[in-house]
């Protein structure tokens, strides 16, 4: 029932449509029903008395109707046509849409796949009963009421007979209709589990390759591709089994009627006309309960279909936009946080009792360890989410009455994950803003030092980006996306690590550009590279979810807390323009705990043993299980520690960044390394092998010894 009224819903803005629909399949149903009783008068009337008057009379009849009912049917066809396109075409729009509001905790809920299969399976199994199913349904059913009607007008004793054995023909779909719905929802399942591993596939070929984790996605494809095929297989036999059971049933019936129909001839009971005309009747009635039955599967499919694509309009916007929603005025005074409490998931917290406030024009930062809550501040800021306690202000407006529209013209968001569209780059560049000119787009590629790099392209800037921007470096993409947003030409601009995957040269050209903007932008930019915000207004260091210091650069170092402590170890590499070369002071290898007992002109040596190494996204730079026999220092750039176990897979375990090292005990043996560290983006190390360093242990024993002594302790 529930099914009928959703899909009545769907079908009530059509009255007309319908309403033409139901009179020409009940014109295709009336004649259908007429043309074998015109048998009985063929028969009995025209032929037996041989009046050929009479056989003209209904020859005129059946040839007269069957022309109207070819001009009704075609008519029937077209609005078929157009009432299962209206609607689907109403669904797609109106489930699109309403994709388009959800926030991002829905998109983490529902993966590519999922969305994928609703839009395609499902729209068609909809689309197919709507075209198909459903006239056929009520075709039938108005077939089989008016054929049974006829009939009993013929010879009710016979007909009762066999409705009686009718009833076989809908026991089977009835006992297997349960199973059949489970078995429907297990293989739509299975098709987006098996959607949903081509996208990662796909998306993550490099790392999968880099990992060499083809096997585990073998091996999980290849069950996938097992539960597909036994789920299609118990569909397959389930709906053959609603289908055939109807026609057995229907065998039987026909041994029936002939039986007692012959019976009721042999005792004048019923004339030859009437046996004939009642068999093809039967027959044609028995046909459309049969049709009636076949059609079982389908709407059982169609009803899961229906379910599926309910679910997700049901689905609220954990982010909604208000019901009278305020515009912002075209500038802004402050940018404001008041004891703001967030977590992701419920009953975890990433942001604790978080204030600031930022002031129109200001260039502010937010620094601190990795996963201490600095980019899920900027997206409070930015209302991809709510703070579950305290209030995001944009001067007075809290962020939750404030239209959706006006707060993304305000304010623009560039963050790590730079995302491009599929077309060219001028499209890319310029969205929907049609007033820019191609002196614009110029200026901002430049401005974001990417200009030069398309130019160099054969297309220019007619380029076309395919498949999210992969045929792009890091770099390209981060730049394009920061010459997107210069367009945009916001108020507020957030940054979130946007020179991470630059080169040093174009990293000092994009913060030389924040330079040049900051005072007629606020910027808010998150980095873990203290040395872009040495000039930053305010720098707020985050840690664990809190601000635990602020203030300016000079005021944080006197303080000689967190934010110094991460200052000093950052600080002491020296690195060449074009990033290829770095070098590490004696002064800063003696922070590092099991160097600190080593005299400084001995640490001088050591640090002449450093080479640098560079790497790209998706570089392995240790392998877990393999033999260590290097030590690194990170100059730049960040790296993920990945950890493998047979339960969860591969996992992440930390992320380092600037001035963290690993990897230190296969400076005295070499074991096999407990975890794989993976760059995160471009990247510069420093490392040292274990044979150089025991060139150098073996002049001056003191060292290892030290670093014996320190590792022990450290273990
Ligand atoms: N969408 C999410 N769902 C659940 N947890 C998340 C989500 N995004 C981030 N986190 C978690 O929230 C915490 C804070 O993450 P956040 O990205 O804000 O830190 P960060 O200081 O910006 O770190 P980084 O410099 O590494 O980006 C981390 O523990 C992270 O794993």
């Amino acid at each position: 029932m529930h099914f009928l009224r959703l899909m009545l819903r769907h079908l009530a803005p059509y009255k007309w449509l319908c309403v033409l629909l139901i009179f020409s399949v009940c014109f295709e149903v009336a004649y259908a029903v007429a043309s074998p009783l015109s048998l009985k008068y063929l028969v009995d009337d025209a032929f037996t008395p041989k009046d050929f008057q009479a056989f003209l009379f209904i020859m005129a009849l059946l040839f007269g109707g069957g022309l109207l009912n070819i001009f009704v049917s075609a008519c029937g066809d077209y609005t078929i046509g157009k009432l299962s396109g209206e609607v689907i075409r109403k669904l797609r729009g109106e489930l699109f849409v309403h994709l388009q509001g959800q926030s991002l905790p829905f998109y983490q809920r529902y993966k590519v796949g999922d969305l994928v299969t609703r839009f395609s399976m499902d729209m068609s199994s909809i689309e197919n009963v709507i075209r198909f199913a459903g006239p056929m349904l009520l075709k039938e059913s108005l077939s089989t009421l008016l054929g049974l009607s006829m009939l009993f007008a013929i010879e009710w004793k016979l007909t009762l007979a066999m409705l009686a054995g009718s009833s076989l023909m809908f026991i089977g779909p009835w006992l297997l209709q349960g199973r059949a719905e489970i078995v429907n929802l297990n293989y739509k399942e299975a098709q987006e589990r098996f959607s949903n591993t081509i996208d990662e596939m796909v998306k993550g070929h490099k790392t999968i390759k880099g990992l060499h984790q083809q096997l585990r996605f073998r091996e999980r494809a290849g069950k996938q591709i097992q539960d597909l095929f036994s789920f299609g297989l118990k569909l397959h036999v389930n709906n053959s089994l609603m289908e055939r059971l109807p026609l057995t049933a229907l065998l039987i019936l026909n041994g029936t009627m002939i039986g007692f129909g012959g019976y009721l001839i042999f005792h004048d009971q019923m004339t030859v006309g009437g046996f004939m005309a009642f068999f093809t009747l039967f027959m044609s009635v028995g046909q459309a309960g049969s049709n009636l039955s076949f059609l079982i599967p389908k709407l059982i499919e169609s009803k899961i279909s229906f379910q599926r694509i309910e679910e997700i309009f049901d689905q609220q916007p954990a982010v909604p936009e208000s019901s009278v929603p305020i515009e912002l005025p075209e500038s802004l005074d402050a940018i404001r946080m008041d004891r703001v409490t967030f977590g992701y998931t419920e009953g975890t917290y990433q942001l604790h009792d978080v204030s600031l406030r930022i002031e129109n024009g200001t260039y502010a930062a937010f620094v601190g360890p990795s996963g201490s809550g600095k980019s899920t501040a900027l997206q409070l800021l930015s209302r991809f989410y709510d703070p579950m306690q305290g209030t995001v202000f944009i001067d007075d407006y809290d962020l939750r009455v404030v239209s959706e529209g006006s707060l993304r013209k305000l304010s623009t968001l560039v963050s790590q994950d730079t995302f491009l569209f599929n077309g060219t780059i001028k499209d890319n560049l310029m969205l929907d803003n049609r007033a820019l000119t191609a002196e614009d787009i110029v200026e901002a590629a430049k401005q974001a030092r990417i200009h030069d790099a398309i130019v160099g392209w054969p297309a220019g800037y007619d380029t076309m980006i395919h498949n999210e921007g992969a045929s792009l470096s890091g770099g390209e993409r981060q730049r394009l996306s920061i010459a997107r947003a210069l367009l945009r030409d916001p108020k507020l601009l957030l940054l979130d690590e946007v020179t991470s995957a630059l080169d040093p040269v174009t990293e000092a050209d994009i913060n030389r550009l924040l330079q040049e903007i900051r005072h007629s932008k606020t910027i808010i930019s998150v980095t873990h590279r203290l040395a872009s915000v040495v000039n930053a207004d305010v720098i707020y260091v985050f840690q664990a979810g809190r601000i635990v210091e602020s203030g300016k650069h000079e005021e944080l170092l006197s303080r000689q807390g967190l934010y110094c402590s991460l200052w000093e170890k950052q600080n002491g590499f020296q690195l060449s323009h074009d990033g290829m070369y770095a070098t590490v002071d004696a002064e800063r290898l003696a922070k590092l705990p099991f160097f600190e007992e080593i005299a400084a002109p001995l640490l001088k040596d050591v640090a002449a043993l450093f080479s640098t190494e560079t790497c790209q996204e998706g570089d392995l730079v240790v392998q877990e299980n393999e033999e260590g026999n290097k030590f690194y220092i990170i100059v730049r750039g960040k790296f993920e520690v990945l950890k493998h176990s047979p339960e969860a897979g591969v996992k992440r375990v930390a992320v380092l960044q600037d001035g963290d090292h690993f990897g230190e005990i296969a400076l005295l043996k070499g074991i096999p390394r407990t975890a794989t560290v993976k760059a995160m983006g471009p990247s510069v190390l420093l490392s040292v092998r274990r044979e150089a360093f025991h060139q150098l242990t073996s002049e001056y024993p003191t060292i290892l010894r030290a670093l014996e002594r320190s590792l022990k302790l450290r273990m």
